[in-house]
């Protein structure tokens, strides 16, 4: 009655007043629809996420008792308490007076090698569940090499829900060591149990105390080396400096002394590094072969699910991600990810990873893969893999 004295009021027809009404009630439905569809969405993602926390955790108690014990004994060795290992330890000399001031530094900074987040509302869920988020120290560290491929066996393995990796390089064993371990476990990500935690930062393998400072971390953590021809990896070395360096000499001048191709610069970083098996003779004096694993450079390019299934394998993980995860993106020239199986939201690595390398003198070339076979030879002899470089 009252719209309709209105509307004579206004003077409407009645064929104006059924469009006001038409229009009134539409809008009403719509927003009553969009209200409760935004409700329903946010409620099912709550319980996805859930639900996915509880599987992981079932999933990883029912097939992983011996994952268990690796957590505690992490938590042991952040304790300072080291000597309980039963791996590879270091030789008297090497573990002397730095490894009193490690252990000093270890008890100064930890309690208990676990940082959790109580009160944080995000995660009361989880508590409720018996779950709690907590950071830890990395059970599993990629070492290395730089420019060999480090970033995309990361971002690869990080596909896996029971791995959870800090985004970047911490350099907390060869830059910020005297911040100790409390300050490390702070730049981890938060894990449920099960949750392998990970970090990568290339340079530790080629820094001499980072061994012996891991050791004393963790004697059972575990250690990924990606490598690469040493002769490709220094032109991707030289190539990353060149771009941040406009005046850069070339290559050819920077890896040889006097600039004639007799005698190669050893002094020179990028050549350095790629003379792995003088680095690696320093990481086993700390740690068995049995705790480290080398994957190829190349093959995780050609192949990136062989190398992701060896790494699954060695961490003990259940085989997740697959060839189902990768696409060769052909712009790109490098395998590609797809986040899920589902094959949803591709995803290549940034413009700094894959990058193009200036042409190098071929005589050049051959120098250096002949300085470094006798190199390469005893790398292979040390892993009891034949890398097979040219
Ligand atoms: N999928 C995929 N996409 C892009 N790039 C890939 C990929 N897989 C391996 N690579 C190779 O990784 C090289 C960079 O190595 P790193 O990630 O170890 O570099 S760094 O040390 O972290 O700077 C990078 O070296 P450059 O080609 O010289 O850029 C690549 O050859």
């Amino acid at each position: 009655m009252y719209v309709s004295i209105w509307c004579h009021s206004l003077n409407l027809s009645s064929r104006s007043l059924a469009i006001v009404l038409v229009v009134c009630v539409t809008l009403v439905y719509f927003s009553y629809s969009f209200n409760a569809c935004l409700l329903a969405s946010i409620s099912r993602t709550l319980q996805q996420s859930n639900l996915r926390n509880l599987l992981t955790l079932q999933q990883r108690n029912a097939s992983s008792e011996a994952e268990a014990n690796r957590v505690s004994n992490a938590s042991r060795s952040s304790n300072g308490n080291s000597n309980s290992s039963t791996s590879a330890g270091p030789s008297s000399n090497s573990s002397s007076s730095s490894s009193s001031s490690t252990t000093a530094i270890l008890n100064s900074t930890v309690s208990n090698g676990i940082a959790s987040v109580d009160g944080a509302p995000k995660y009361q869920m989880l508590r409720q569940q018996g779950l709690r988020p907590s950071r830890h120290l990395p059970d599993t560290l990629i070492i290395g090499v730089k420019k060999s491929g480090t970033r995309a066996l990361l971002e690869f393995i990080r596909l896996h829900p029971d791995v959870r990796a800090a985004g970047s390089e911490v350099h907390f064993f060869d830059r910020h060591y005297q911040r100790g371990l409390r300050w490390y476990r702070h730049h981890m990500p938060y894990t449920i149990e099960g949750q392998i935690t990970m970090e990568k930062t290339p340079s530790y393998f080629v820094t001499k105390e980072v061994p012996q400072r891991v050791y004393h971390m963790n004697t059972a953590t575990k250690l990924l080396i990606v490598v690469r021809d040493p002769v490709t990896r220094a032109i991707s070395d030289y190539t990353q400096a060149a771009s941040k360096k406009a005046d850069m000499k070339r290559f050819e001048q920077l890896a040889f002394v006097n600039g004639s191709y007799s005698v190669v610069d050893t002094n020179w970083g990028p050549v350095k590094i790629g003379v792995y098996a003088r680095y690696l003779e320093h990481w086993l004096l700390y740690f068995p072969l049995s705790q480290l694993l080398f994957i190829s450079g190349e093959r995780l390019i050609m192949d990136p699910a062989y190398e992701i299934g060896r790494v699954q394998d060695f961490l003990g993980l259940k085989r997740v991600v697959t060839e189902k995860h990768f696409y060769f993106n052909a712009t790109k020239g490098f395998p590609c990810l797809f986040k899920s199986e589902a094959r949803s939201t591709p995803h290549c690595l940034g413009k700094t990873k894959g990058r193009n390398h200036p042409h190098i003198d071929a005589n050049a070339i051959e120098r250096l893969r002949e300085f470094y076979r006798p190199f390469n030879n005893k790398f292979y002899q040390l892993t009891g893999i034949n890398f097979a470089w040219p």
